[in-house]
C-alpha cells in the first residue's frame, strides 16, 4: 500500500513508462496545481500535502489494469476537473490518446493551460457537458468522483463497446455500488486500490442494457 508521498514517487518509477520526461512533467503539473489551487478550488487543500499519493498515484495506478499491448488506444476521462486521472494518464502513457471531458469553464481553462505548458500532444480537452459530446467509441473509459455508477453508465455507455475497458476509482463505495447496479449486463469486478485500504476500483467491460423483463 502506498501511504506517503515518498513511496508514491518510488512506485511511479516502477512503471515502465514513467521515465525522466514523465517525472519532470508530473513535477511541473504538481507545482502548477499548487499555485492554481489558490485561485480555484481544484482539489481539497488538505490533500495537497499528500498530492503524490492521493492524486498522482491514485490516477497512475489505473494504467496497471490496461494490457501493455494497448498502445495507440483512445482513452476517455469523464469529469477530469483538476486533471485526475486524465492528465496523469496522458503523462505516463504518451502512446495513448487521452480525451478529457470537463464542463466548468475555469477547469477547462486550467486543463488547456497544462496541456499546452507540458506539451502533451496526446491529450485533448473537450470543454462541454458530457451530454453534449458527440458519440464516438473508445478503448478505455475512466471517471473518478464523477457520478454514482448507474448515472455514470446512463451518461456514458454510448462511448463504450463490449471491448471497452472501464476503470472507475470509486473509493469506499465500489463494492456497494457494483452490488446495487441493476439493469446492465456487465463484466465488472472490484480491484483493490493501492492508495487506500478502503478504496476500490470498478474494472471491466459493459455488454449493454439488460432487456426489459429480464431484470433481476
Ligand atoms: C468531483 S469533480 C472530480 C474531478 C476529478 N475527476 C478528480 O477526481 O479529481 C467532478 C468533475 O466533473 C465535472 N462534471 C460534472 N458533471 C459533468 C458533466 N455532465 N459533463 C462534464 N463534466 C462534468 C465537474 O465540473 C467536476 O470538475
Amino acid at each position: 500500500m502506498i501511504c506517503d508521498d515518498a513511496s508514491a514517487r518510488e512506485w511511479l518509477l516502477t512503471l515502465p513508462e514513467c521515465d525522466d520526461v514523465a517525472m519532470s512533467r508530473l513535477d511541473r503539473l504538481i507545482a502548477m496545481l499548487a499555485t492554481e489551487n489558490d485561485r480555484q478550488n481544484l482539489v481539497a487543500k488538505a490533500t495537497l500535502d499528500q498530492v503524490w499519493q492521493r492524486h498522482v498515484v491514485d490516477s497512475a495506478q489505473l494504467v496497471t489494469h490496461v494490457p501493455r499491448e494497448t498502445s495507440r488506444a483512445n482513452w476517455l476521462d469523464l469529469g477530469t476537473g483538476a486533471g485526475f486521472p486524465g492528465l496523469v494518464i496522458a503523462i505516463v502513457r504518451p502512446d495513448i490518446s487521452v480525451t478529457m471531458v470537463e464542463s466548468r469553464s475555469r477547469r477547462i481553462e486550467w486543463l488547456d493551460t497544462v496541456v499546452k505548458a507540458l506539451d502533451l500532444q496526446n491529450a485533448h480537452v473537450i470543454g462541454l457537458q458530457l451530454e453534449a459530446v458527440p458519440t464516438f467509441s473508445v478503448d478505455v473509459i475512466s471517471a473518478r468522483a464523477f457520478a454514482p455508477l448507474p448515472d455514470l453508465l446512463k451518461l456514458s455507455a454510448r462511448f463504450s463497446t463490449p471491448d471497452t475497458l472501464w476503470l472507475l476509482p470509486k473509493g469506499r463505495s465500489a463494492a456497494q455500488e457494483l452490488d446495487q447496479l441493476k439493469g446492465w449486463d456487465h463484466m465488472f469486478h472490484v480491484e483493490q486500490s493501492i492508495t487506500s485500504d478502503d478504496a476500490g476500483i470498478v474494472v471491466g467491460s459493459l455488454l449493454g442494457r439488460r432487456k426489459k423483463g429480464n431484470q433481476p
